[in-house]
């Protein structure tokens, strides 16, 4: 028996997981990472522990299992995105705590590149929105701290990754210092139509080219991961967790849609081999994929999904687990009029504001945990619908159904409000560790696991469908009844 070995650096947890040739899961082991919120809008965590956290997962999985490293036909990474790592070469020792994507610091920064009118040549070059979620001007950023004359940054001598290149290099003992297309098309420094770093934007950050790493497709021999005695075993797949998601969800042609449901909620659509450059709040991509010759993807990424779940959880304290959500929601009826805009760092897509903050409307005497607890729940599938109401708006393409996988994609009460709220079928596949299967995917497919789409393609299977089931009048009520939440939120409007 040979195996796949799929890492996926997520915001909240690293997982390993070991996948067989019919894509069967064998193993899956799980650690937290920890995240730090030293100021308003501001997240952090500790490189060190995303590393220890990842390496830690993958020898406890084949500890667990008795799998011997050398059945392992490849490791694949799949990473939270735009997470900004830099390090410093010689002693491998990261140089400040990894600035996390949802971090707004450089929201002053952003909105200075946008007064000074980069917003169309920014789009054009990298299919992005400028704004702090991406890791450009977290790069700056952290050179600003601690190299503030880029003399180390120009000298080779601090590197800089996201969470994928700063795992492929602790796992190749620092001999690779390499990304892939879909994690560089996160940063908000690459050139999506000639697939380089772009100069002009380098020169606009003061960010020197040497600290960059090199770009491959996502499934690619990176290189060889040390396992210990004397083992290695190649990484041969490594794409941002969306991407990853979009491919394990055998989304490869246009019109094809996916949601992920995690710490944030994130619906790509494939769009084939032409970047559309979106005039509705979405952000071009690229997606995984196999070749040189890249597919993109609308994206519609949402800040604060499974999240809000979290902060019930773990700060409110009204809930003991987040699953225990679905019971507290379906105590009611309806929302009852309580909405709840958890714009924790700022609203992502459509609305791109980053000096929004949470917000709760129509509280009255009787609103209890049940109706907070709806609204937070309710509030991932508004969001959701907004972002596919702004693709409907770009593309011509009509989406039939909605893919869906992610830790909250487990919630049926969700799901369910998904689909009403959507009007739109959610389909939901048996295995929802999605975008680990996808770079288990991409991995097989660099190293010969299997030949062709339609061979990974073959194994998927459906869990549940979720079809619209609620009445027209009550889902625009609904609607509207958010919409108004929004617009009392957003400070951007005119
Ligand atoms: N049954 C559930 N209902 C609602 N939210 C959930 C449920 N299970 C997990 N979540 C939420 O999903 C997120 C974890 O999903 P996961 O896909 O592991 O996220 P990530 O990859 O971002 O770390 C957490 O924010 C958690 O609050
Ligand atoms: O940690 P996740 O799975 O919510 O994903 C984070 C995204 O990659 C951020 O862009």
């Amino acid at each position: 028996m040979a195996y796949i070995i799929a890492l996926d650096q997520g915001t909240t947890s690293s997982r390993a997981i070991i996948f067989d040739h019919e894509q069967n899961i064998v193993d899956i082991r799980q650690n937290e990472t920890r995240q730090y919120f030293p100021q308003s809008g501001w997240v952090e965590q500790d490189p060190q522990d995303i590393w220890a956290s990842t390496f830690g997962a993958l020898q406890e999985t084949l500890a667990a299992t008795g799998i011997s490293p050398e059945t392992i036909d490849a490791l694949a990474i799949t990473n939270q995105r735009e997470t900004t790592i830099v390090w410093d070469k010689a002693s491998g020792k990261p140089v400040y705590n990894a600035i996390v994507w949802q971090c707004r610091r450089t929201a002053d920064r952003c909105q200075d590149l946008v007064d000074k009118g980069y917003k169309e040549q920014i789009a054009e070059k990298t299919g992005l929105v400028i704004d702090p979620y991406f890791s450009a001007t977290k790069l700056a950023w952290i050179l600003d701290e601690v190299d503030p004359d880029r003399t180390r940054a120009k000298a080779g001598d601090l590197l800089f990754g996201t969470v994928d290149t700063w795992l492929l290099w602790k796992l190749t003992d620092g001999q690779v210092h390499a990304t892939d297309y879909t994690n560089a098309s996160r940063t908000m420094l690459f050139n999506i139509h000639s697939l380089t770093w772009d100069q002009d934007i380098l020169d606009l950050l003061d960010i020197p080219q040497a600290m960059l790493p090199e770009v491959h497709p996502s499934s690619y021999p990176f290189g060889q991961a040390h396992l210990g005695r004397n083992v290695m075993v190649p990484v041969a797949g490594m794409a941002g967790d969306q991407q990853a998601a979009l491919f394990g969800q055998t989304c490869f042609s246009p019109g094809e849609a996916k949601n992920t449901y995690g710490t944030g909620c994130f619906l790509l659509m494939n769009i084939g081999h032409e970047p559309i450059i979106s005039r509705h709040g979405l952000v071009t991509t690229i997606a995984a994929g196999t070749s040189d010759q890249p597919t993109y993807a609308l994206e519609g990424s949402i800040f604060v999904g499974g999240a809000v779940i979290q902060w019930l959880r773990d700060i409110l304290h009204i809930l003991d687990e987040a699953a225990d959500s679905d019971f507290f929601a379906t105590k009611l009826e309806d929302n009852e009029g309580v909405y709840l805009v958890p714009a924790f760092v700022g609203l992502g897509a459509p609305y791109w504001d980053s000096y929004a903050r949470g917000s709760m409307f129509g509280l009255t005497r009787g609103t209890g945990r049940a109706h907070i607890v709806r609204a937070a729940l309710e509030a991932i599938a508004y969001q959701t619908h907004d972002v596919l109401e702004a693709m409907v708006a770009e593309s011509p393409v009509e989406i039939k159904t909605l893919q869906v996988d992610g830790g909250a994609a487990e919630n049926d009460f969700l799901m369910q409000f998904q689909a009403d709220i959507l009007n739109v079928p959610v389909v939901r596949p048996q295995i929802l560790e999605t975008t680990a299967l996808g770079a288990a995917m991409l991995a097989g497919l660099a190293v010969g696991v299997w030949q062709d789409l339609a061979e990974v393609a073959r194994h998927r299977q459906v869990d549940q469908t979720f079809k619209p089931a609620m009445d027209g009048n009550k889902r625009q009520k609904n609607i509207d009844g958010w919409k108004e939440a929004i617009r009392r939120t957003l400070t951007n409007q005119a």
